[in-house]
């Protein structure tokens, strides 16, 4: 057998060919490896995929011998022999000194040895793997010049490289030995990777001057305190299952990536906060117990693999998903793979977006009130045709879009009720129960909602807000369009119920002013101001982001002249003339009523040709087939100046025809960026109305409160046009009105009145109506129940009208008309 110590044990020629082959052998083999790769070897790998998988009990204890296929023994007696040696000898390569062909690894696992002086004679060994042996001294590898990785693991070495040190050595694996203690290693100051696990060392020591050390682990061992690694350039530390009870002493160690601390008795994560490179953290089996603490690796931004197994922490509700939303960058939580839905479900359970929030709303309230018995809301019922219409002003508090929407039904109280939400927050000195707010305790409330009477609930500022179908009903019930006010989360809610309101935002743009709007309430909490304000950008991001989701938006700087805007905007639905106040307070007078039915109608006209969508507003008053009999508009000769709606309009179809007529196709980005209204222009129907012998009065039911049947709650019902005032207001607005009565007779001509000679949309009270068609309402605030499948739906030709849906009059879409 050739001597392997020999520098070459090949010849010239075959060298020459070993080289030309060398970029071809396969490493797995470990056959060939130069020199030159040794150097850029990993050592960890080398570590990882050589070390032979002896487990301590397979070695071979003192006094049992190796002995080959050939009965050869090898090593007798524990003492390293050569052929022991050359059987261990692999990768041949070039000698760190370059002048000949050497192997340069030795690996020797369970032979019972106990000298290894025999391995000082192969001096250019650059790695040296002795595991599962019996050695308790590795002086003889101080002649090593050259090694770099040494694996000594399961061995008995009480003293740590207690050795001349080889000027280069990296890699040293001397877990599972008897090591005591750590030395000064500051002549091993080369060293990447040590590797200390299952000694009994009760301190971390001597490692200072190692400044290339990227690479400690010492878990199982009796450490107590994490110390004296300050400014090392450690990436990997493992100083797992040790004793210790606290992390101090990391925030130097700017390059840690990865850390394991599990097996010990950790309560807090505090100490990692500076570790901002960290991927890893394992911390299983510790105490830790609270939640706060996953705080202390938040702003590991490269986190990915965190493990908290078998911490008291784990006992949490929803545990997991609270990381997860604390950490949602982590890939491997507990050993698991995270999945894309578990971050999802976390973000939805701790931070939902407002849309999944109103979502949830949404549904909890329509899950309540299906368990309830079954109820049909007549008034609002939604048909194929148009839906309830209802106007919500949103913005955010102190916008002025109560003050708006009170006033608005002041004005314009033929047409719009004041929807009253309920709310769990005090009543203020100046509101008035059953006007402002219903104010309902908590648990009131809350079992309204268990009874499925909310269409939607928001809590803001600790106080839940609401508005019930009841609310919604009693103004439809008077055959008037809801008007309310809300924050941004309820309309998100509203959004998913069969409504469709129009929404108008309300909106202060100059921050100054609303902040000193609020101030000057004297009513809120500097945090509730602050949190006002902050949520006045989500108004207008919300707006940015989501073009069309309102209809419209006032700026309400100037409430006066936000007010203004308002009203034309109202009065522009309506079809209005914009020069005559509208109000039994401000009246005006119509001095032919020509002019209001050929408002009107004008409106009509224009509105239904128009094709453009068909979401539509009605009013419940009029029959829909009357409303097509309209003819053009004129006023006393002179045309009746149209809405803005209405030209905007005419205009697009006159350059559409004009544009079909010539075979122009506009280009496609123009056709995408062509600025539609986002919400329909509709047919606009029947909402005036024609007194009887030609009076115009308001066509609107005007409750009587003291008509039996009819109970208008704490309140009274939301604000109504007193039908005297409007009906002696021949000056009353209400230009519509004229044509309205008119429509509303009957497809005989006959005018559907109720006894007293009234239309029935202005006296017959609905609940009476109800009674009338056989349903029996428990008391006049409740609403009647389910009509059976089998009843007879209630017509116009019987000579009975149901209240609300199937009587239509619609309003223009909301178009700015700033
Ligand atoms: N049903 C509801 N759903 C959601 N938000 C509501 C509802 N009812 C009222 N709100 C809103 O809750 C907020 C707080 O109501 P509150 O009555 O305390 O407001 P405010 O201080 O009077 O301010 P504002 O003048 O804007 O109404 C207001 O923005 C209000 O519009």
């Amino acid at each position: 057998m050739m001597d392997p110590r020999l520098n070459s044990p090949y010849t010239e020629e075959n060298y020459a060919q070993m080289d030309s082959e060398a970029a071809l052998m396969d490493p797995e083999t470990d056959i060939l490896k130069l020199d030159d790769d040794v150097g850029e070897l990993q050592n960890d790998e080398i570590l990882d995929t050589e070390k032979p998988d002896l487990p301590k009990d397979d070695a071979v204890d003192g006094g049992e011998e190796e002995a080959d296929d050939e009965g050869v023994e090898l090593s007798p007696d524990g003492v390293l022999d050569e052929e022991t040696v050359a059987r261990g000898l692999s990768n041949l390569g070039r000698s760190a000194t370059g002048d000949g062909q050497v192997y340069l690894n030795v690996t020797i696992p369970g032979f019972s040895l106990t000298d290894i002086s025999l391995i000082a004679e192969y001096e250019h060994l650059q790695k040296v793997e002795i595991p599962y042996n019996d050695i308790t001294d590795l002086s003889p590898l101080g002649k090593l010049k050259f090694l770099l990785v040494l694996d000594a693991s399961h061995n008995r070495i009480p003293t740590l490289l207690d050795f001349e040190p080889p000027a280069n050595l990296q890699t040293v694996d001397l877990s599972w030995n008897k090591i005591e203690e750590m030395r000064d290693l500051s002549a091993h100051r080369n060293l990447e990777k040590l590797v200390l696990d299952n000694n009994t060392i009760p301190a971390v020591q001597g490692l200072e001057k190692c400044k290339r050390l990227k690479h400690l682990s010492i878990s199982h061992n009796k450490i107590k305190k994490i110390q004296n690694l300050n400014d090392l350039p450690i990436q990997h530390l493992n100083l797992s299952n040790n004793e210790i009870r606290m992390i101090e002493n990391l925030e130097t160690l700017k390059y840690l990536r990865e850390v394991n601390l599990s097996g010990n008795t950790i309560r807090s994560l505090s100490g990692l906060d500076h570790n901002v490179l960290l991927e890893s953290v394992d911390v299983e089996d510790n105490e830790v117990i609270d939640i706060v603490e996953i705080n202390h690796i938040k702003n590991a931004r490269n986190l990915r693999d965190l493990n908290l197994l078998r911490n008291p922490i784990q006992e949490l509700p929803d545990y997991r998903l609270s990381i997860l939303f604390r950490i949602s960058r982590l890939t491997t939580l507990d050993r698991h793979h995270v999945k894309e839905q578990e971050k999802v479900a976390a973000i939805n359970m701790f931070d939902p977006p407002r849309e999944v929030v109103a979502s949830r709303d949404h549904i909890m309230h329509v899950v309540y009130s299906f368990l309830q018995p079954s109820r049909v809301w007549d008034s609002t019922l939604p048909n194929i045709e148009t839906p309830y219409p209802m106007l919500v002003l949103v913005g955010p508090q102190g916008s002025g879009k109560k003050d708006l929407s009170m006033k608005l039904v002041d004005e314009f109280g033929d047409y719009f009720g004041y929807g009253i939400s309920h709310t769990t927050r005090q009543p203020r000195s100046d509101e008035v129960a059953g006007k402002d707010y219903y104010f309902a305790s908590l648990e009131k409330f809350e079992m309204d909602i268990k009874m499925g009477q909310f269409i939607q609930t928001y809590q803001y500022c600790d106080n839940w807000y609401g508005l019930q179908m009841e609310s919604v009903e009693n103004v439809a019930r008077e055959g008037l369009a809801c008007v309310v006010h809300m924050e941004l989360e309820g309309v998100l809610t509203l959004k998913n119920t069969y409504f469709e309101p129009r929404y108008v935002l309300v909106m202060p743009l100059n921050a100054e002013d609303h902040e000193r709007r609020l101030r000057e309430r004297g009513i809120y909490t500097e945090d509730q101001i602050q949190k006002t304000l902050k949520r006045s950008d989500m108004y207008v991001k919300q707006n940015q982001d989501h073009p069309g989701f309102f209809d419209m938006m006032i700026c309400s700087d100037d409430i006066t002249e936000a007010y203004k805007q308002m009203r034309r905007l109202v009065m522009d639905y309506l079809g209005i003339s914009t020069t005559t106040p509208v109000s039994t307070a401000a009246p005006y007078t119509i001095t032919d009523t020509r002019e209001v039915t050929d408002a009107f109608q004008g409106f009509t006209g224009a509105a239904s040709s128009n094709q453009m969508g068909a979401r539509t507003w009605s009013k419940p008053s009029i029959p829909d087939s009357m409303s097509q009999t309209r003819g053009p508009r004129v006023s006393s000769g002179a045309p009746v100046s149209r809405g803005i709606v209405e030209e905007e309009s005419i205009k697009r179809r006159h350059s559409a025809a004009r544009e079909v007529v010539s075979g122009y196709v506009p280009p496609l980005y123009e056709q995408l960026l062509t600025n539609y209204p986002k919400t329909a222009p509709q047919t606009v129907e029947g909402q005036l109305g024609l007194g009887e012998n030609g009076e115009p009065r308001a066509y609107s039911a005007p409750i009587n409160p003291a008509e039996p049947g009819v109970d208008l709650g704490e309140a009274g019902p939301p604000a109504s046009p007193d039908s005297s005032s409007s009906q002696t207001s021949s000056s009353s607005n209400l230009s519509d009105l004229d044509s309205a009565t008119e429509l509303q007779r009957g497809r005989d001509g006959k005018h559907n009145t109720n006894s007293k000679g009234l239309l029935p949309t202005e006296k017959v009270n609905p609940l009476a109506l109800i009674d009338e068609q056989g349903y029996r309402s428990a008391s006049n605030t409740q609403l009647p129940p389910a009509r059976p499948p089998s009843a007879p739906r209630p017509d116009s030709k019987t000579g009975v009208i149901r209240p609300g849906s199937n009587r239509h009059v619609v309003l223009p879409p909301i178009q700015n008309v700033a």
